[in-house]
This record gives C-alpha cells, sequence and structure tokens, in this order.
C-alpha cells in the first residue's frame, strides 16, 4: 500500500500526454553461426541507440518466473504491518520512498542483496531483514536464472564489439561470486479512482540511469515504463509480444567502459492503469572493488579515456546520497 501525506500527491503528479511506442529491438540469444553473428550486430546497435532492447531465447523457464512473480505479488498482498517487517535500510522493503534524497513515487518494493556474503545460506543467519524464507530462495532461483542471461547478454556484446575485446571482458564482471548483484521487485498498485480527475499519471519511479553495468527486467505486461530516447523525447515501451522475454538496459557502468559508446538510458515508471504493475529486475554490479574504466581495446585512434578511473565502491558511495534524477558519471569525465 502506499499513502501519500499532505502535499505529496502534487510532487508526484505527471501531465496527461502519453508517449508514443519505442521501436525496441528484439535479439534472439539463442541464435547460432551466421544468426549469432546478425545477433550480436543488433545488440551492439541496440545499445548505441536506445541503451535498451528486448531479449528472446533466454533459456529461463517460464515456470520460474510466473512463480517468482506469483510470490512476489503474494507478499505484496499480505497486510502492511507484516511487509514492514521485512524493512530494512538499504536492503527490504520500502514503500513510496527511493533512495535517501526524497525521491518519491507510487511504488512499493523489495530490495535484495544477492552477494553471497550478504545473502546468507540459513535463515538463522540472516543478518537482514529481508522477507520470509520461501519467498526469498525463490527470489534466489529466479535470479540465479536471470544473472546467466545477463551474462550470455554481455558475451554476445563482447562478440559484437569486435576482434580486440576479449570475450569475458564483460561478463567475467557479473559473473564473480562477489559481484555486487541487486534484485528490486517493484509493485506499483493501481491508480486510484478517485485520483483520476486531480492526477490522472503518477510518477511511480521517477526518471534515473541505473549505475550498474546491466539491467534485466521483467514485468506482468502491465503498462508504465518509459525510456528516453537520443532526442530527449519519451517513448512508451510495448508489451512484449509472447510475454516470455526480458527487457535489458545498458546502465552507468557499461557506458563507462564503452568510453560512451553505448547509452546508459534514462528511464521511469508512469502509473495511470487500473492494472497494478509488478516487475522484477535484476542488477549486474562489479564487485566492490574492481578498478573501472574503458575498455583499452575501445579507446579509438586517440586513445583518450572520457571517463577517469573509479572503483565500484566508490561510484556507488558517490551516488546514494543524490537525487534519482541526478547525472552521477559526470563527477567522474576526464
Ligand atoms: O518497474 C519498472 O519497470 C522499472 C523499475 C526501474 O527502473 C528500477 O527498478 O530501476
Ligand atoms: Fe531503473
Amino acid at each position: 500500500m502506499v499513502v501519500l501525506a499532505k502535499g505529496e500527491l502534487e510532487q508526484i503528479a505527471l501531465p496527461a500526454a502519453r508517449p508514443p511506442p519505442a521501436d525496441v529491438r528484439v535479439i534472439d540469444l539463442s541464435a547460432t553461426g551466421a544468426s549469432r553473428s546478425a545477433a550480436a550486430r543488433a545488440l551492439v546497435a541496440a545499445c548505441e541507440d536506445h541503451g535498451f532492447f528486448r531479449v528472446t531465447g533466454h533459456g529461463v523457464p517460464p515456470e520460474l518466473v510466473r512463480a517468482a512473480e506469483a510470490a512476489a505479488s503474494r507478499f505484496f498482498a499480505m497486510p502492511q504491518q507484516d511487509k514492514e517487517a521485512a524493512a530494512g535500510q538499504p536492503l527490504g522493503y520500502a514503500s513510496k520512498r527511493i533512495g535517501s534524497a526524497g525521491d518519491l513515487g507510487w511504488i512499493e518494493y523489495l530490495l535484495l542483496c544477492l552477494t553471497p556474503s550478504t545473502f546468507p545460506s540459513a535463515p538463522d543467519a540472516a543478518t537482514s531483514v529481508t522477507p520470509s524464507w520461501p519467498l526469498r530462495e525463490l527470489l534466489a532461483e529466479y535470479s540465479a536464472a536471470v544473472r546467466r542471461v545477463a551474462c550470455d547478454v554481455l558475451e554476445l556484446m563482447a562478440e559484437g564489439l569486435g576482434g580486440d575485446v576479449p570475450a569475458d571482458a564483460l561478463a567475467r564482471m557479473v559473473a564473480r561470486d562477489d559481484s555486487d548483484s541487486i534484485l528490486r521487485v517493484n509493485h506499483y498498485p493501481p491508480r486510484p479512482e478517485q485520483l483520476a480527475g486531480a492526477a490522472p499519471n503518477l510518477t511511480g519511479f521517477g526518471e534515473h540511469t541505473d549505475p550498474q553495468i546491466i539491467s534485466v527486467l521483467r514485468s506482468n505486461g502491465a503498462p508504465g515504463l518509459e525510456i528516453s530516447l537520443r532526442d530527449g523525447a519519451w517513448a512508451s515501451v510495448p508489451h512484449d509480444g509472447d510475454g516470455d522475454s526480458f527487457f535489458v538496459n545498458v546502465g552507468d557502468t557499461l557506458q563507462v567502459l564503452t568510453n560512451g559508446r553505448f547509452r546508459s538510458v534514462k528511464h521511469r515508471v508512469v502509473v495511470n492503469s487500473e492494472k497494478s504493475r509488478v516487475s522484477m529486475v535484476f542488477f549486474g554490479g562489479p564487485p566492490p572493488g574492481e578498478r573501472l574504466a574503458p575498455l583499452p581495446a575501445l579507446l579509438g585512434d586517440g586513445g583518450r579515456s572520457r571517463y577517469r578511473e573509479f572503483t565500484w565502491k566508490e561510484y556507488k558511495g558517490s551516488g546514494c546520497k543524490g537525487r534519482l534524477a541526478d547525472d552521477r558519471l559526470c563527477r567522474f569525465e576526464n
């Protein structure tokens, strides 16, 4: 449940315009031979162009996805006090507040850290507060499957980038045991009927880019996700035809690793539906101590790096106090 205090509705109300649909490229991860090379090229083009695409042929069993989604929906349907029992900062349940700098949205969500050191193997070893164990186990299984998708995408990307980029240059950062990976499960309740006149569109999740390398998103098909195109116009993400694909975002770190060639896509969620939206987003980040800088093979003839080297820990720390819409990367530009 999302309860707004006095004055908060004004902060999340948006103008009524509905943007046109985005032209989202579809990449088949199961392609082989010449089709795989074509998929790798299309993948690179999608990352340069929108920083956003859809993947099919990913091999994640639809039953696992549906079970995770159903369990997440059951969690959000629980009484508020039971959900609050899983509250925790920065991980756990929260509603309406995103980050610590005052961003509000018509949203409640669960954040789970997937790194083994903070994701213990038995409930009594739980260091945090996050939800009851069967849900956590199911989401961990789901995340493991989606992490493999993230790595497959990053391998295909390295292929598409060409000869001098080592095959594992990108995927290895997300595949490592100590990679800083997070699962975020978002629930956007339907817009209340009584707000239809005063606030037909509400900010669900305000505009932002994802800081990690790659985000792999699955939703229950309720509308609301929008991406910002190169010219700054918003476009809505159409439903994924078969209902079984994942959407993928380029994150800030991948923009850095490719020296700005790939685009960390600005996106947001707008709520104006009678249907509630549930999305599960896997964020594949590097290990905390990983030194991040453009891959040498991508520096081009001039050899000039657009970014100074930094660690993931440093980047994460620098962003966590800011507003959602802040440009976090500009502080690391050369
Ligand atoms: O719910 C969505 O579709 C997108 C959420 C999102 O952008 C995020 O969790 O970072
Ligand atoms: Fe996001």
